[in-house]
C-alpha cells in the first residue's frame, strides 16, 4: 500500500502535507453589467495573474474535520484585520466542498501564508480557496480534472477559477468563465497597498447607487476592447497604459477618495498609468520596465507608501511540495 496515498502505514497514521501557492490578481480591465437577478453582475474583464502568491499547506490529520491557521510567514501586517478561521474562510469552504467529492478524506489542517492584501481586490481569499482545491485533491488522491476543479472553484466566488487556471484570461459570465489570452511578455506593476480594506458587494452597491442616479444605460453585452488584448499580445506596456479600464473605480474611490490620490501620485512618479484592482483598494501602476518598477516602489516607499514591484502573467495555483511527515 502507498502511504502517500493511504495516509496509513502498518495501522500508524502517516500525516502528508501537500504545500501549493496561487497568485494575486489584477483586472488589467473590468467592464461592469447591470445588477442581475442573483445579486451579481455581469462582466467582461480582462484578468493577470501578478507574482505576489499566497500559499497553502494543507496536512492531512488523523481525527475528522477542518481546521485553519494563519501561517508565521505571512508578510502582511494582520494586525486587527479580519480573517475567519471557520467555516467562513475560503480555504476551509474549498475543503469541505472537496471532501464532499472525494471517496477516502481524511481531516485536514490548513495553513495559510497569507501575502496578497485582505480584502484588497486582488482576490487574496480566492487564491487561498485554489491553493486549497489542488491541494486537497493530491491529499486525498480525488484525481479531478482541471476542468472539474474549475467547476468547484466557480461554486466557491467568481475569482477563484482564475486562480486556478492562472496567465492572462478573459473572464465573463460574472468572472468565472474564463478563456485564455496570449501575453508575449511580462507586465510590470507597483501595487500600492492599503491599510484598510474596501467590501466587494459594497463597492458594487455603490456603483449601481452612482448609475441610478445618473440614469444612464449600462452597455449589454459586455464585450471585453480589442485594444486590451492587442497591447498584451504584443507585450506592449504604453499601448495597454492608454487602455486599462475599471468601471467600479469610480465606486471604490466614492468610498475611498484618497484613492485618486494615490493614482496620481504614482502617475507623477512615473508610472505609465494606475487603476484601482478590482474593488480595490489596492491601487495597480503600470510601468516600463522592471528597473522602472523598482525604481518607482522605492520612491513611493520613501514617500511612505506600502508599495511592492510585482509582474505577470505568471502560472495558476501550483504543487510546490508534497512530503510525508
Ligand atoms: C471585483 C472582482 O474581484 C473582479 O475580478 C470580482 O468581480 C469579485 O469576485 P469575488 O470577490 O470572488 O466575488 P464573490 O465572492 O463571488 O462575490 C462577492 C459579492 O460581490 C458581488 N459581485 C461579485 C462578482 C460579480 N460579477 N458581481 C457582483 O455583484 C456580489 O454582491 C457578491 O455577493
Ligand atoms: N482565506 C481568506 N483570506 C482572507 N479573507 C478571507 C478569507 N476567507 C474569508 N475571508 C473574508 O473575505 C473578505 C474578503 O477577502 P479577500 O482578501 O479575498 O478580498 P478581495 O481580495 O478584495 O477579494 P476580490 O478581489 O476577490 O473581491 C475578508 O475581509 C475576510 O473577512
Amino acid at each position: 500500500m502507498n502511504p502517500a496515498i493511504s495516509g496509513v502505514n502498518r495501522g500508524r497514521f502517516v500525516a502528508r502535507t501537500v504545500r501549493v501557492r496561487a497568485p494575486g490578481k489584477v483586472n488589467v480591465s473590468l467592464n461592469v453589467g447591470p445588477l442581475r437577478p442573483d445579486g451579481y453582475h455581469s462582466v467582461a474583464s480582462v484578468y493577470l495573474a501578478v507574482s505576489l502568491y499566497e500559499e497553502v499547506a494543507a496536512t492531512s490529520t488523523e481525527g475528522p474535520g477542518i481546521t485553519v491557521s494563519i501561517g508565521p510567514s505571512s508578510t502582511l501586517d494582520l494586525d486587527g484585520v479580519d480573517i475567519p478561521l471557520d467555516e467562513r474562510n475560503l480555504a476551509y469552504k474549498a475543503a469541505a466542498i472537496m471532501r464532499d467529492v472525494s471517496e477516502n478524506p481524511t481531516g485536514v489542517h490548513l495553513e495559510i501564508t497569507k501575502r496578497v492584501p485582505v480584502a484588497g481586490g486582488m482576490g487574496g481569499g480566492s487564491a487561498d480557496a485554489a491553493a486549497t482545491l489542488l491541494a486537497c485533491d493530491a491529499l486525498w488522491n480525488s484525481g479531478l480534472s482541471r476542468e472539474e476543479l474549475a467547476h468547484l472553484a466557480a461554486e466557491l466566488g467568481a475569482d477563484v477559477p482564475f486562480s486556478l487556471l492562472g496567465g492572462t484570461a478573459v473572464g465573463l459570465g460574472v468572472g468565472d468563465e474564463l478563456s485564455p489570452a496570449l501575453a508575449k511578455a511580462q507586465m510590470d506593476w507597483v501595487l500600492v497597498c492599503a491599510d484598510y480594506g474596501l467590501s466587494t458587494p459594497e463597492v458594487f452597491h455603490t456603483l449601481d447607487r452612482l448609475r441610478n442616479t445618473e440614469g444612464l444605460d449600462i452597455p449589454e453585452p459586455l464585450e471585453v476592447d480589442a485594444k486590451i488584448l492587442q497591447a498584451l499580445r504584443d507585450g506592449n506596456p504604453d499601448a495597454l497604459s492608454k487602455v486599462l479600464i475599471n468601471d467600479l473605480q469610480r465606486a471604490s474611490i466614492k468610498l475611498a477618495p484618497q484613492l485618486r490620490d494615490t493614482i496620481g501620485i504614482g502617475e507623477s512618479n512615473g508610472a505609465l498609468a494606475g487603476i484601482v484592482s478590482g474593488s480595490g483598494p489596492t491601487v495597480a501602476l503600470l510601468a516600463h520596465n522592471p528597473r522602472a518598477a523598482e525604481g518607482l516602489a522605492e520612491d513611493l516607499r520613501h514617500l511612505g507608501h506600502n508599495a511592492l514591484a510585482v509582474h505577470g502573467p505568471v502560472p495558476g495555483a501550483r504543487i510546490i511540495s508534497d512530503t510525508l511527515l
